[in-house]
């Protein structure tokens, strides 16, 4: 809490130096100056009192009392301006990092753990709110404690005793308001997952691509009815926190009432009885108020504040989330890739995925990888493009271990057509283009790598051609997108892959499944010639589309138990040889010879 706290008042004299430094001092004099007018009303009372007034001096202390009092207003503007500045550089220093620690995960670990995000959605609240919290309370806090200081000189003339009596009733508040923050703060916590699931049942509701299903299986009453239940779970739980916390303000607004009439009563008597002067009153009762309003401004804030240091926390947990990688340094080298004994599985309580797996991908070869659905042809692409570590075992490329590699150099090397590849609300040349960032205004290389991909045609035909967005949902300059097929994507992920001209290794998962005959006939030949020298990893569940491949293997519990070229696994008559004679056969009619 400590720590959290540190961390999140040291943010606006990081993001904001100058600014929130001046707040400071200007906040000390605004802190200063009620106190200030005070002494100078007592002053003009006592001299109105004393029997030998001076006019001259009575005005001049009236006019300084006004002017006083009204500078401590303007002070108060202005730091509320200036505390509006800090605040949004605070929020965009804090943004920023939250979201580059998101942006430079290595792996998918953390990325793919619904505890990780649960925290994410704190942190992002504590991003927003917490920085302009704190830097509110701290600004109120130096006020009160500036004037606190000034006034509490006063109650010491007039009656000790109050100082004592203020101090009791502000530690009870105190720690009254940090137990209220304490539970609301849990209260967020402890919803946070409800609150995930009610955006996840409004993003489906909105959804272009959900849509379809939603309408035809009659989803929307389901869906809305799970929302407005984990809205009204959410919102009823904050509401109860809020209940508590309405209740401990009220008696201790009644405390305070309580304190100040003590005090008022004692001091109106000593007056009566000649011991103290009107003036002592006044001053008495303009520092009571001063101090318990600064008070339960500073103690409502308290709440908020402590609220916001607790869920700050987790914006410090994901800033300082480790990397779910430990990441070399070394310069891949060209040369085959090879697994030797890999084990794998998703999680420690998991089913293990791979078990063992041997295998070597020859440098410049094409490999088909053939195997049942969950067989763990993805999970395999996966390790090699490093998202995640085997448990055991190990992948070489060039003899070097990929542990040993730099990431993004590693990833430099390969290019990959995954099989749930993205659809970015993007214009067509982005689209592609991101294939190869530095090269995402190289429109000839693009228009190329479309060409190649078999997609330029479609592009072309489009209302602007490559700059044409590839959405229904967003739209540039009042121009509504357009929505490709699915064949027509897979041409377009196909293309962003190629826009790696360099890659060496290149890895297709199912890059055909949603081709036309024709089109998955010509791009397998395309890439044949395009990729030659490269070793390719192709993974298909039609058969047919691996046969000219150089070494077929085939995944079977998590081990390959086949590999060959097309022929010697026909003739060894195995799994291979099975599955390839069952999809043969659905193609065979005594009218195609
Ligand atoms: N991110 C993940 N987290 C946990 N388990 C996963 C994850 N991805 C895949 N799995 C599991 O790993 C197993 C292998 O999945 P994988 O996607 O590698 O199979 P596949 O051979 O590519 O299947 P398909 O032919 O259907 O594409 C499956 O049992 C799947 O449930």
């Amino acid at each position: 809490m400590i720590r959290n706290a540190a961390a999140a008042l040291a943010l606006p004299f990081r993001a904001a130096p100058v600014v929130a430094s001046l707040t400071l001092a200007l906040t000390v004099l605004a802190g200063a100056a009620p106190a200030g007018a005070a002494w100078l009303t007592m002053l003009l009372v006592d001299e109105l009192t004393s029997g030998a007034a001076s006019a001259g001096r009575a005005a001049f202390l009236a006019v300084a009392s006004a002017l006083t009092g009204g500078l401590a207003i303007a002070l108060l503007y202005l730091c509320g301006h200036l505390g509006e500045v800090v605040r949004h550089r605070v929020t965009l220093t804090v943004e920023s990092r939250l979201f580059r620690r998101i942006a430079t995960l290595p792996g998918l670990r953390h990325i793919e753990d619904p505890a990780f995000h649960d925290r994410l959605r704190l942190a992002e609240q504590a991003a927003q709110e917490a920085p302009g919290t704190i830097s509110q309370f701290t600004q109120e806090v130096v006020r009160s404690v500036v004037l606190l200081a000034g006034f509490a000189g006063a109650l010491l003339v007039v009656w000790p005793p109050m100082t004592l009596l203020l101090l009791a009733s502000v530690v009870t508040a105190v720690f009254a308001r940090l137990a209220t923050a304490r539970r609301e703060a849990a209260t967020e916590e402890a919803w946070v997952a409800t609150d995930r699931r009610r955006l996840f049942y409004r993003a489906l509701l909105t959804d272009v691509r959900a849509a379809k299903e939603i309408r035809l299986f009659g989803l929307g009453e389901l869906l809305h009815a799970r929302m407005v239940g984990s809205l009204t779970t959410v919102s009823g739980a904050r509401l109860v926190a809020q209940r508590r916390g309405t209740v401990v303000q009220s008696a201790l607004a009644l405390l305070g009432a309580v304190v100040g009439g003590i005090g008022t009563v004692v001091v109106a008597l000593n007056v009566a009885a000649g011991r103290s002067s009107v003036g002592d009153l006044v001053l008495f009762l303009g520092a009571v108020a001063g101090v318990q309003t600064g008070l339960s401004g500073v103690v409502l804030q308290l709440g908020e504040a402590g609220r916001a240091v607790r869920l700050f926390g987790h914006y410090l947990d994901v800033v300082g989330t480790r990397d779910d990688l430990v990441a070399g340094t070394g310069v891949p080298a060209a040369g085959a890739i090879e697994l030797r004994d890999v084990w794998f599985r998703y999680s420690e309580d998991g089913p293990w995925v791979l078990r063992g797996l041997n295998l070597t991908i020859p440098a410049g070869a094409a490999v088909g990888l053939v195997g049942v659905n969950g067989a763990g042809k993805s999970t395999l692409v996966k390790l090699l493009c490093r998202f995640y570590d085997p448990q055991r075992g190990s992948i070489t490329w060039g003899g070097v271990d990929v542990r040993e590699l730099d990431v993004p150099a590693l990833r430099a090397r390969i290019g990959v057509v995954f099989q749930e590849f993205m659809a970015y609300d993007l214009t067509a040349a982005e689209n592609i283009g991101i294939g190869q960032v530095r090269e995402l205004d190289n429109r000839a290389r693009i228009i190329g790598a479309a060409e190649t991909a078999r997609v330029a045609d479609t592009i072309n035909a489009l209302p602007n051609g490559y700059d044409t967005v590839l959405s229904r949902t967003h739209a540039d300059d009042e121009r509504t997108g357009v929505t490709l097929s699915g064949g027509q994507w897979q041409r377009v992920a196909l293309a962003r892959c190629l826009m790696r001209a360099d890659a060496e290794l290149m890895i297709l998962d199912e890059p055909t499944s949603g081709l036309d005959a024709e089109g998955e006939h010509r791009v397998h030949d395309t890439l044949r010639r395009h990729a030659e020298g490269r070793t390719r990893l192709l993974i298909s569940h039609r058969m047919a589309a691996l046969r000219g491949a150089d070494l077929i293997v085939t995944l079977t519990g998590g081990r390959i138990a086949e590999q060959g070229s097309h022929d010697e696994l026909m003739d060894a008559d195995g799994e291979y040889a099975r599955l390839f004679r069952l999809q043969a056969g659905g193609y065979q009619d005594v009218r195609v010879s």
